[in-house]
């Protein structure tokens, strides 16, 4: 069925999932809309694996009531799956079939028309640049190659939904980038995209922006607002010993959010005139000459805003 502004093609309400005592996602509200490349972000064990397996109906929520692409979960899992793309992070092709013969046995599943069938896999062939690999074992693929497989394999059966969960985990930047060009291409076609990721780059190109913390929705918004409306202003803390400032700032009255990023450490600092001052005189007496400089805001600091810690993985250049 088609989405309109008004028809999320993704609708959860007070979607939760418990496994025993831990509750792993808890009343989560979402509305993701055709075309959009929607981003789950969050720490490791924040739910975003979970929310996701919910939402293409490998499993069963605890509470709430999800419809995607109008279809009702768990009850219609079944019609959802041909119009539903899958992607994660660990490879779940076979690594002895080729390349060639991974697709075709995938297009037989999905029971693609004969006739089209080939068509459509030498298409994704030379979209995803694996036409020369065609005939080798999909075991022997380098990690990039694998990955556009893999892609290759989730959109087979051109799905209206493509859902990635850290589909660029074990790849080089070179080919996070041509994945995500592959992205914006099948978003600008009309499929939707759910991806959870762990970089901040890749978050920065979503349309929209799901923070997830401890199962809880803590953020959800496009970058550029999430950005413009985060609470306090970001300082730069230049110092040669950024541990040890960290520890001497982290209870002090007017500092929201703290996080050390590689070298440097940010700080997220409320509008309390004369608070520069104070923190600098701080770490003077703590040992520390440092200077703090106004910074430009970034999802880092959204990120750390919002669940109150430094995100896991280390940024790259994209
Ligand atoms: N089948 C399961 N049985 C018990 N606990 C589970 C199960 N699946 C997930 N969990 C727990 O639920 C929480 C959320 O896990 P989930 O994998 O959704 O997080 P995540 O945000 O995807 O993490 P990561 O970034 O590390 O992949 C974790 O505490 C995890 O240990």
């Amino acid at each position: 069925m088609t989405a309109s502004p008004d028809h999320p093609v993704i609708r959860a309400r007070g979607l939760g999932k418990r496994f025993g005592k831990l509750a792993a996602v808890e009343a989560l509200d979402l509305s993701v809309y055709r075309g959009e490349v929607y981003g789950f972000l969050g720490p490791n064990g924040s739910g975003k694996s979970t929310t996701l397996r919910m939402l293409c109906g490998l499993l069963r929520p605890s509470d709430g009531e999800v419809e995607v692409l109008g279809h009702r979960l768990p009850r219609e899992a079944e019609r959802l799956k041909r119009q539903l793309g899958y992607m994660t992070q660990s490879f779940s092709l076979y690594e002895d079939l080729t390349v060639g013969e991974n697709l075709a046995f995938l297009a037989a599943v999905h029971e693609l028309p004969r006739e089209p069938a080939p068509r459509r896999i030498g298409e994704l062939l030379d979209r995803y640049w694996l036409a020369d690999r065609r005939h080798q074992l999909a075991g022997t693929l380098s990690g990039g190659q694998r990955q556009r497989l893999a892609l290759a394999a989730a959109v087979l059966h051109a799905p209206d939904l493509l859902l990635l969960d850290e589909p660029t985990s074990a790849v080089d930047p070179q080919s996070r980038r041509e994945f995500w060009e592959s992205l914006f291409e099948l978003a600008d076609g009309g499929t939707t995209i759910l991806v959870s990721t762990h970089y901040m780059d890749e978050a920065e190109r979503c349309t929209r922006l799901a923070i997830l913390d401890e199962g809880r929705l803590v953020a959800d918004d496009s970058p550029r607002e999430l950005m413009a409306s985060l609470p306090g202003r970001p300082l730069l803390v230049e110092s040669d010993r950024p541990r040890l400032a960290q520890r001497l700032l982290e209870d002090q009255p007017g500092v929201i959010a703290l996080a050390q990023i590689g070298a440097s450490l940010r700080l997220l600092a409320s509008d309390e005139a004369g608070l520069e001052q104070r923190l600098t005189e701080r770490l003077r007496q703590g040992g520390i000459d440092a200077r703090l400089v106004p910074g430009t805001a970034n999802l880092e600091d959204v990120f750390v805003a919002a669940t109150r810690q430094p995100r896991q993985a280390t940024r790259e250049a994209p």
